[in-house]
């Protein structure tokens, strides 16, 4: 028999369980904190037999362990392998719910683990702190607690582990010249102890997730593979490796060499890859084939995947598994609740739910023939002929504009330096102007407001006053701190991608479809059904009346085209360079109006810009060049005289420099802070021409930076970047912030700005 199993669930629950938990834990009022834990703990064994019951329904061979976080599955290993940072004191102890989420979150004494973006996707893992000094120590206990509350099911367990290799991947050392492989023969003593537990409970298949073999590895890393499996060999139960996001066929030599017993490969991402497997696996192993999408949210097309697999289970029998491509972390739980999204859409999509109910019928239809399953194929064939039909996924007029691009420049009309004069002239700025990133703090009264309005007891006369109060207010603060460059605040924004999704045309967006990016944190992606346009100006009149309280410019506020592709569902019947086309012509429509209403500065985010390259260097120039194009066709029609900001998060850009500098915006604001302003050393040596806002602050800590600590930045700037071209704002917006600290932090920002404004013209002067 054909086996059918899942690398993963979310875990954050149909309608957000485990954030509401969370929160309500981490906001505890004192004397409360244990009656809390205790609920939160109630509702992850609850989730957990929740999601167990679902694969069990599903016809799963096996239910999924330790795929479920309260937070995050990386510092879960962390802590499992007792390797959490010196710098909190936690070693040689079993570790409290507190110490887990100051790991996580920070506390009084020791800022958060570093957080950092989850190969190409939109989670967020916490980054292993590593050093000379990392010891490891075993601390199974809630790992065991786990796999024994899955023994209480009675089915087939597999539990999931984070590979050796991809932990200490993932990680990163502060100290130069560490050399990471050193940490290897005690981590896997930690993991051959693991195992050989789960071998004495009768566990049978442990999948153990190396999603770095999709990255480019160098000749050491995978000579440290084969040495870290040869550490791992002995009673454990047998090892399914696992890799998705990319092919892995140009390692089959050193993967088929490892004593393993089974490989998972994502054929969503990388089909092509599966003939080479075929070929080269060693006969004893299984072979675990990932054919529905763990990515994004269409319908299988159920007779491709058959056609793919029917070959494929001629030549490997049962030593074929069949999977979704990874795990379903990354889609929203169930169609179920889905009631708004009209009837034939919904029928073109599949969440996490239906696509266990995918598996089921491949598998069912391997294993006893189509026949078996012929209803449910043939709805599944209906679904696919009317997506592929639609008149509502093409739009003629979208197509004829895509047709005319290549005679449309991208470029603005002249050279920075030029325009740059022009927007001097328009915006006199001191020097070292002060900005923020756009967003100021969501707080529960605005998102009541919103909840109020969509559930029909606020009109949207009254939904538009309360927002315009929200804005007033922002820009009254923003005045009292005396900013030169603001911001509106974003008040009328669930999500700066969702929103702009509702808006556009060739978008549907669910109600319940919650993904989580980090801890409590959810998006809800907005889904891309058909050809993208703008039936309306989207942020045309936020704009027009925060500009009409103040004399100091406002400045508009857009999600540019890579970052609306990436944080959205996107279309799988088009390459992504053509939709990323159509955003940009969107946006571009958007900063027309903002620029004809009278808005002298646009800013155009582009935060997902670097997670959107290719995991392998090899197809870095190809996204490079239509990414880049889509930004600049969506900030191109701006004159000289409108400055074009635009925004990047969490990057490590300093091997994408040409490529930024291409985008030519007139200025671009960066996270640094956390790293110390060593990003910027990258943008001081490759001599980037334009204008930079270095963050002064992390904005992800409530924590107020002192005026010297932001002085002390902004000196360690100017040593690399010409004073005349810096900028000073936070990080990244302010929008999970509350007002008292976001206050505090932007007077000593400002402060900062202005102490170095005077010693800098007093040095002129002199
Ligand atoms: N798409 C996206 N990706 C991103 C980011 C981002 O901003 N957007 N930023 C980076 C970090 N990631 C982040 C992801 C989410 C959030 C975030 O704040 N999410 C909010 C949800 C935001 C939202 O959609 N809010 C909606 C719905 C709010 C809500 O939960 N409403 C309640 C009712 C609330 C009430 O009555 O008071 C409900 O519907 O039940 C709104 O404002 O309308 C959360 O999880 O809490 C922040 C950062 C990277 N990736
Ligand atoms: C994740 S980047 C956020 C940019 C957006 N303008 C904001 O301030 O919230
Ligand atoms: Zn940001």
């Amino acid at each position: 028999m054909i086996k059918a199993h899942i690398l993963g669930y979310p875990r954050v629950g149909a309608n957000r369980e485990l954030k509401v938990a969370l929160e309500a834990f981490w906001k505890s009022a004192p004397g409360e904190e244990a009656r809390h834990e205790a609920a939160l703990e109630q509702t992850a064994r609850q989730l957990r037999e929740t999601h167990w019951q679902k694969q069990i329904d599903a016809g799963l061979a096996f239910i999924s362990v330790n795929d479920f976080s309260c937070y995050d599955h990386v510092l879960d290993h962390t802590v499992l392998f007792g390797a959490t940072p010196p710098r909190f004191g936690f070693a040689g102890r079993p570790l409290q719910a507190q110490d887990y989420f100051a790991l996580a979150r920070g506390n009084a004494e020791q800022p958060a683990l570093e957080m950092t973006k989850w190969f190409d996707t939109n989670y967020h893992y916490l980054v292993p702190e590593l050093s000379a000094e990392t010891e490891f120590s075993i601390n199974a206990h809630a790992f065991l607690l786990q796999i024994d509350q899955a023994l209480t099911t009675g089915a087939e367990l597999k539990p999931v582990l984070l590979g050796p290799m991809s932990w200490l991947y993932l990680g990163k050392s502060r100290d130069a010249g560490f050399d990471r492989l050193i940490l290897l023969p005690a981590l896997c003593a930690q993991y051959a102890a693991l195992l050989s537990e789960l071998k004495l409970r009768g566990i049978a298949w442990v999948q153990i997730d190396e999603p770095v073999l999709a990255l480019d590895l160098d000749a050491r890393w995978l000579a440290a593979f084969a040495d870290a499996y040869a550490r791992i060999r002995d009673h454990r139960p047998k090892l399914l490796l696992t890799t998705y996001f990319e092919s892995v066929a140009r390692y089959v030599g050193a993967v088929t060499a490892l004593p393993v017993d089974g490989l998972h490969i994502d054929l969503v991402r990388a089909p092509e890859q599966l003939a080479a497997w075929l070929a080269a696996l060693p006969s004893h192993w299984v072979l675990s084939a990932g054919v529905v999408d763990g990515r994004n949210v269409w319908r299988n097309d159920l007779d491709k995947t058959l056609q793919l697999l029917q070959p494929v289970a001629q030549q490997l029998g049962d030593r074929l598994w069949i999977a979704p491509s990874c795990s379903l972390l990354h889609v929203p739980v169930s169609l179920a609740q889905e009631l708004s999204v009209d009837n034939e859409i919904r029928s073109w999509l599949a969440f996490a739910d239906e696509k266990l109910r995918e598996l089921q019928l491949l598998q069912q239809a391997l294993n006893h023939g189509v026949d078996s399953v012929a209803a449910e194929f043939q709805a599944a064939r209906k679904a696919i002929a009317s997506r592929g039909a639609s008149p509502r996924v093409h739009n003629e007029s979208v197509q004829q504009r895509l047709q005319h691009l290549p005679q449309l420049s991208a470029e603005r009309s002249s050279p920075f330096a030029e325009r740059r004069l022009a927007q001097q002239k328009r915006l006199r700025l001191p020097l070292l102007p002060t900005t923020t990133i756009g967003s100021f703090p969501q707080t529960a009264d605005i998102r009541a407001s919103r909840a109020a309005f969509r559930r029909g007891e606020l009109s949207a006369e009254d939904y538009t006053l309360a927002m315009q109060q929200n804005i007033r207010h922002a820009i009254e603060q923003q005045l009292a701190l005396d900013l030169d460059v603001l911001v509106h605040g974003e008040a009328e924004r669930n999500d700066m991608v969702e929103y702009f999704g509702e808006q556009l045309a060739g978008y549907v967006f669910s109600q319940y479809g919650w993904v989580q990016s980090y801890g409590s944190r959810c998006v809800k992606p907005p889904i891309i059904y058909g050809d993208v346009h703008r039936p309306l100006a989207m942020t045309v009149a936020e704009a027009r009346y925060a500009q009409s309280l103040t004399s100091k410019p406002v400045k508009g506020m857009l999600t540019g085209p890579v970052t609306m592709l990436q944080w959205s569902f996107v279309r799988d019947d088009q390459p992504r360079e053509t939709t990323a086309l159509q955003l940009a012509l969107a946006i571009r429509d958007e900063v027309a109006d903002l620029q004809q209403a009278g808005i002298a500065i646009i800013q155009i985010d582009e935060p997902a810009f670097r997670e959107g390259l290719p995991l392998q260097q090899a197809k870095w120039a190809q996204y490079l060049a239509w990414a880049v194009r889509a930004f600049k066709l969506s900030a191109s029609v701006a004159e000289d005289s409108t400055q074009i900001h635009t925004h990047m998060c969490y990057s490590e850009f300093n091997d994408i420099l040409p490529s930024i500098a291409a985008m030519d915006a007139d200025v671009i604001t960066i996270e640094t802070s956390r790293s110390a302003m060593e990003l910027l050393d990258g943008f001081g040596e490759f001599d980037y021409p334009n204008d930079i806002g270095p963050g002064v602050y992390d904005i992800h800590s409530p924590r107020v930076p002192s005026v010297e600590a932001m002085t002390a930045l902004l000196k360690r700037a100017i040593e690399v970047i010409p004073v005349e071209r810096l900028w000073v704002n936070p990080d990244c917006g302010l929008k999970t912030r509350g007002w008292p600290e976001t206050i505090a932090a932007l007077q000593h920002m400002v402060a900062a700005a202005r102490q170095l404004r005077h010693e800098k013209l007093n040095h002129k002067a002199a």
